[in-house]
């Protein structure tokens, strides 16, 4: 396949999987082994920063890991389109933008939202007609391989593998996002480490109940600013830290170091699945209770033990005294290990499928050469 050069456009509606999913296909369609050109157009620097600390937010164009990144303000500069240009999740494009891909003939493409649900598989790839005669096309990211695909960095899984395999590096990192010592040793004695990203309406306090009624020593490490009502919550079997906001390679870290993993919208579910470890996902809400249909078509395929399953609705569903309960009992060894194995199982089973950026790279490599 040959260099591409692509923009793409992305605006932060709200919370962070916007610019997640951009930033991290932007970062690897632009280093190796793609190497194509990148330019990422982000409407807020301010949240961009929050998982980028690198970014100059005072800057209306800076390069980072390759891509060109741009303010996109009302009065960004007037440049010319690059040959594919992708609108994530529908945010439309400037208007002189859009004429301006007309007369480049640039490919157009309208990254979708990710889902399980079947109807994908035939809505991926699909063009959408336009009258200025630009082609567009909706490519959806998916978990079968008549989808998108997921976002997946070459060699990620064997670089979680080495990581793991030395048992220092998960301590050195602990410490680097100040874990006190106290709480290192009693991980090191068998302490269970949870991490939990998770939406404000999230029955936390009853999975903290369900942790202290096992009364096995557990860390629960929450992000700064994520339910900090869940503090005084503790204790003396379990301890809840919070941890800073870290980049998105520290945050694969958190995951890897953590037993338990409760992950929420979509950029961090594709991350938990990618851990291999246990994790409860807490998806987007959405009108009428849509999610929930949404949460059942990927449970469908995940192949989860149905107390897990369980679990999984009853998080999302904000059930306080089931998931208290529920918790314990997925806990419970023969229980565990079966989550365990379950997991490993599908995210194996993910990781034989191509990854999204091959995918894209190889649907617009196919439209261009049809022309
Ligand atoms: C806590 C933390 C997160 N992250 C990253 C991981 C992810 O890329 C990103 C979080 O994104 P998500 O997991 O998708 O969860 P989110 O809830 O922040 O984003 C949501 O935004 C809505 C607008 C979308 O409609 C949802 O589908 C969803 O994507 O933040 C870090 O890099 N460091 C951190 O410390």
């Amino acid at each position: 396949m040959g260099v591409l050069s692509f923009d793409i456009f992305c605006r932060v509606v709200d919370n962070l999987g916007d610019i997640g999913v951009c930033w991290r296909l932007a970062r690897q369609l632009a280093q190796p082994p793609h190497r194509h050109a990148v330019r990422l157009w982000v409407d807020d620097l301010h949240s961009f920063s929050r998982i980028a600390p690198q970014l100059r937010t005072w800057d209306v164009s800076q390069r980072i890991y390759d891509v060109d990144i741009v303010h996109w303000t009302g009065h960004s500069p007037i440049v010319q389109p690059h040959a594919v240009v992708i609108e994530a999740f529908a945010c439309d494009p400037p208007r002189s933008f859009i004429d301006a891909m007309s007369e480049q003939g640039s490919l157009w493409i309208n990254l979708e939202y990710l889902s399980a649900e079947n109807w994908v598989e035939s809505f991926h790839g699909l063009p959408s007609l336009q009258p200025n005669g630009l082609r567009k096309y909706f490519f959806f990211p998916g978990f079968t391989p008549n989808t998108g695909g997921l976002l997946r960095e070459p060699g990620l899984l064997a670089a979680r593998d080495q990581w793991l395999a030395d048992p220092q590096q998960r301590v050195d990192f602990l410490k680097s996002v100040n874990v006190p010592d106290e709480q290192l040793r009693r991980i090191e004695q068998g302490a269970r480490l949870v991490f939990l990203f998770c939406y404000p309406d999230a029955p936390a306090k009853a999975l903290v109940d369900g942790l202290i009624r096992e009364e096995h020593p557990t860390l629960l490490l929450i992000p700064q600013g994520v339910y900090p009502s869940l503090a005084g919550h503790q204790n003396r079997y379990v301890h809840i830290h919070q941890v800073p906001f870290v980049d998105q390679t520290n945050f694969d870290l958190l995951l890897w170091s953590s037993d338990l993993n409760f992950v929420r919208g979509e950029d961090s579910l594709v991350r938990a699945l990618w851990a291999g470890k246990p994790f409860v996902w807490q998806i987007y809400a959405q009108e009428a209770g849509a999610h929930m249909i949404k949460l059942q078509a990927w449970l469908d395929l995940s192949g989860y033990p149905a107390g897990v399953q369980a679990l999984m609705r009853q998080w999302n569903l904000g059930d306080e005294l089931a998931v208290s309960t529920e918790i314990t009992a997925a806990l419970e060894p023969r229980s565990w290990k079966q989550w365990q194995d379950s997991c490993k199982e599908f995210t194996e089973k993910l990781a034989e499928y191509t990854d999204l950026a091959y995918c894209l790279v190889d649907f617009c490599t196919q439209k261009q050469r049809s022309g």
